[in-house]
């Protein structure tokens, strides 16, 4: 059982990382990680590529558990609750704490159904019509979507399909949306109007979004933390945080070389 309860951390965080390191096999892929995540804010995630940002964000609603050679040591706090703790169920965690990946993946199945099927398997009770306008309009796509609920999902565009992945997501009623690049496919018209959609959903949620893209860190995120990955004499490759901080601070007065280095693009 998850409870909201009692909180052992500052009653602004959510998620609390604690000397998280992170495998695959016996390849140690995150190092050491302490890092706490606020409530209703947005944190990004930056760093170079191989650094471990999708795996550490993949940590938060533990889809890593799917990878067979995956291994964590360390603690992950949701609340007072240590999401490895071995009474947690990950299916449980999956529903607060939602996923929009890199590509729009939306069911084979109409709009309305793709809010509708989570929301039913979830042993949603209450009256679907409302709950599929009301994530529709969250997630900014009800005026372009209303008039073909039966339509296809995939006949839609990119960014309006990666609307309705977030709609999805905001279907279950989860508390903390995790994005991983989600505008990376998309262009950049549907890029802004998915930023902006960050924004309003941060009201009520709390977002993390891993990106590539540091003009957009600094665009819709309220805390960043920087990744880099060092190389071992034995050919290992490890992640490790550099600096978590606001995220003007990150872009306008890092503390650490290596952050100023990445920001101002001399590496990564
Ligand atoms: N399923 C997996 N099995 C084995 N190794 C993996 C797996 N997923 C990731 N890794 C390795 O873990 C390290 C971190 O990968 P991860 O995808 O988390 O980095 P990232 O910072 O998100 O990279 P990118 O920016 O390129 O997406 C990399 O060396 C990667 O090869």
């Amino acid at each position: 059982m998850i409870t909201q309860t009692t909180n052992t951390q500052d009653t602004d965080t959510v998620l609390h990382t604690e000397n998280l390191n992170v495998y695959y096999g016996k390849f140690l892929a995150l190092q050491n990680i302490w890092l706490d995540i606020p409530k209703h804010k947005v944190t990004a995630f930056i760093g170079p590529s191989g650094c471990g940002k999708s795996t550490l964000l993949r940590c938060y609603n533990r889809l890593n558990d799917l990878i067979e050679s995956f291994r964590a040591e360390g603690k992950i706090f949701y609340y007072n609750k240590n999401l490895y703790a071995p009474d947690v169920d990950p299916v449980e965690v999956r529903r607060r704490i939602g996923m929009v990946f890199q590509r729009p993946n939306p069911f084979p199945k109409s709009i309305y159904e793709n809010i509708a099927f989570g929301a039913r398997i979830n042993g949603y009770k209450g009256d679907m019509n409302e709950l599929v306008e009301r994530s529709l309009r969250q997630a900014a796509l009800w005026d372009e979507v209303k008039d073909k609920l039966k339509q296809s999902g995939l006949s839609l565009s990119g960014g309006q399909q990666q609307r309705l992945c977030i709609a999805r997501a905001i279907a279950v009623q989860p508390e903390i949306i995790l994005m991983d690049e989600p505008c990376s496919a998309l262009d950049p018209i549907s890029t802004l109007r998915v930023e902006e959609l960050i924004h309003e959903l941060k009201e009520q949620y709390t977002i993390v979004i891993v990106t590539h893209n540091m003009q957009q860190a600094a665009r819709v995120s309220d805390k960043t933390a920087f990744f880099n990955v060092r190389s071992t004499e034995t050919g290992g490759r490890i992640g490790y945080l550099v600096e978590y901080n606001a995220t003007e601070v990150i872009f306008n007065n890092p503390q650490q070389e290596d952050t100023k280095a990445y920001i101002s693009g001399r590496f990564g």
